[in-house]
């Protein structure tokens, strides 16, 4: 392998697994702002710990490892195919070591390449300079933030904040709104970069490239400096809190970028970055192609104080509080459902079956591979690896659930399922179906894949593993996985009221602040 193809392995593999210094910070700083004793804190201490265990296990950070997306900077006359290729071959690499998620999809039947090559994967962006050095940036962004993200065309009437214009401040309502929106669905609390003008595509790839930038950095531009500064503080206020659970903290970063437009358009494109803000990036001498600096620093040697201890001691306080932990053994009974509550938090053994996009499609007109009944059905998309010994996990984090709501209600239905887990919650169909059914909805942590992959004891099996392994039915052995009601029997749904709540509290932004 060339030294080149090496260095690029190395920059896939930190950036999946060990979260730079600066989004540590922020995260260490939210989870102190929170208390720790609410769902949000709690899940603030389990965010931190799933941190640790990703460096820890050199595993993903998440189970989806994103669209890998390059930009690469080159000395004049360098040979960019070559290098292309080489990028290609490393991450094909990390992929087969289980460092990358099987995230490349034809779009059209579904099938899995295997490997996350393929037609526009990974994104690979070539620009030359005048410097000797290769510079190479790499994010790993995930599909349920990047479906939040949202382009605005100015002017605009947006709900809850009225009529939007073509100035500083239709651009900073747009904003607050893209965080609304969002509510837990991107696994807040989360990051966004925003690009003010260009056309559809050139504003979303400005937004995007605003995620390069380091946390800590102030805008040159003072009007955004003071926009950025404005968000920050008032996204917060929005009450959306860490998963859409209700909480201080929601955004721990705001940068925003301008470029020039068409006098006839004014975008405002917003991308969204959960938590999981995994970028980083090498700079590499330009001869021999080793890697001389990370472009940003390293999360080693940031430990984060996350102590299984200390994450149990806050648990217990919690409990102490009022909160109920249910402990449940599936497969799980009508009655044992029925007397969950939203707020509960349930910690389940026994068998889980996953299931997402293709599997909810499959069910719906095919039987079950094998008995659901009292079944418990999780959200998820794991990144398993095959040795002599058979299947391993090893990221296993809730994937978004809203994605199934036109078919979940049925399924339960069909089946006999009883819990679904999941991330973001789901809507008025699936809720309506829990009451009449008997169900229940369980919030996991998103992004907190190292933190469930302990939990799995066994691989049971797998089926419809045709669908790719992001979308097989794994069935997986489980011990003390924790996760919270979210939506119970009786009717309630905590995303319904935290998304009514915070709607009433986005109003407070009306009135123009950057006349
Ligand atoms: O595909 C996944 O595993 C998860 C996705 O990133 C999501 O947030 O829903
Ligand atoms: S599951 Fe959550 S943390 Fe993971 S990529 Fe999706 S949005 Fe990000």
């Amino acid at each position: 392998m060339s030294a080149f193809e090496e260095s690029i392995y190395k920059l896939v593999v930190e950036t999946s697994t060990n979260l730079p210094a600066d989004v540590r910070r922020t995260i260490a700083a939210a989870k102190a702002a929170e208390d720790s004793a609410t769902r949000a804190g709690l899940s603030l201490s389990t965010i931190v710990q799933n941190i640790e265990m990703a460096e820890c296990n050199v595993s993903p950070i998440c189970q989806d490892t994103g669209m890998p997306t390059f930009i690469v900077h080159t000395p004049v006359g360098a040979n960019q195919i070559v290098m292309k290729k080489e990028i290609r071959n490393a991450v094909a690499r990390a992929t087969k070591d289980g460092k990358l998620r099987t995230n490349s999809v034809d779009s059209l039947t579904g099938a899995n390449t295997g490997d996350n090559l393929g037609p526009g994967t990974p994104v690979i962006h070539f620009e030359q300079w005048e410097k000797d050095e290769v510079d190479v940036r790499l994010i790993l962004k995930g599909g349920g933030c990047e479906n939040k993200n949202i382009q605005y065309s100015l002017p605009t009437e947006i709900e809850g904040l009225g009529k939007a214009g073509r100035d500083l401040d239709g651009i900073r309502k747009c904003i607050m709104h893209a965080v609304y929106q969002a509510q837990g669905q991107g696994c807040s609390a989360g990051f966004i970069g925003v690009g003010i003008g260009g056309d559809r595509t050139s504003g979303y790839e400005l937004a995007k490239q605003q995620l390069f930038r380091h946390i800590e950095d102030v805008n040159p531009i003072p009007e955004l400096a003071k926009l950025e500064e404005y968000v920050l503080e008032n996204a917060n206020k929005l009450g959306i809190g860490t998963m859409g659970f209700g909480g201080n903290v929601t955004l721990l970063g705001c940068k925003v970028g301008v470029m020039n437009r068409l006098p006839a358009s004014f975008f405002v494109s917003v991308a969204y970055n959960c938590w999981a803000y995994r970028r980083q990036g090498v700079l590499l001498d330009g001869s021999s192609h080793e890697i001389k600096e990370w472009i940003y620093e390293s999360g080693s040697n940031h430990p984060m104080n996350a102590f299984e201890e200390k994450a149990e001691v806050e648990a217990e306080k919690a409990i102490g509080e009022g909160r109920r932990e249910v402990v449940l053994t599936a497969p799980v009974t009508e009655e044992q459902i029925r007397s969950l509550r939203v707020g509960d938090v349930v910690i389940l053994n026994g068998e889980m079956h996953t299931g997402r996009d293709a599997l909810h499609k499959h069910l719906m007109d095919h039987d079950a591979p094998i008995d659901l009944n009292g079944g418990v059905i999780y959200h998820c998309g794991p990144v398993m690896l095959k040795d002599d010994e058979g299947w391993h996990v090893k990221a296993f984090g809730p994937t978004t659930s809203i994605r199934e709501e036109p078919y979940q209600g049925d399924i339960m239905k069909k089946f006999g399922i009883r819990a679904v887990i999941g991330k973001g919650g789901m809507g008025p169909k699936t809720l309506k179906a829990l009451q009449e059914h008997g169900g229940v909805y369980l919030n996991a942590v998103g992004g907190a894949a190292q933190y469930y992959a302990e939990c799995v004891k066994k691989v049971n099996g797998v089926d419809l593993l045709e669908f790719g392994i992001p979308e097989a039915m794994w069935h997986l052995q489980v011990e003390g996985f924790a996760a919270v009601v979210t939506m119970d029997s009786h009717g309630n749904s905590l995303h319904a009221e935290v998304e009514r709540d915070s709607k009433e509290k986005l109003a407070q932004f009306k009135d123009p602040v950057f006349a």
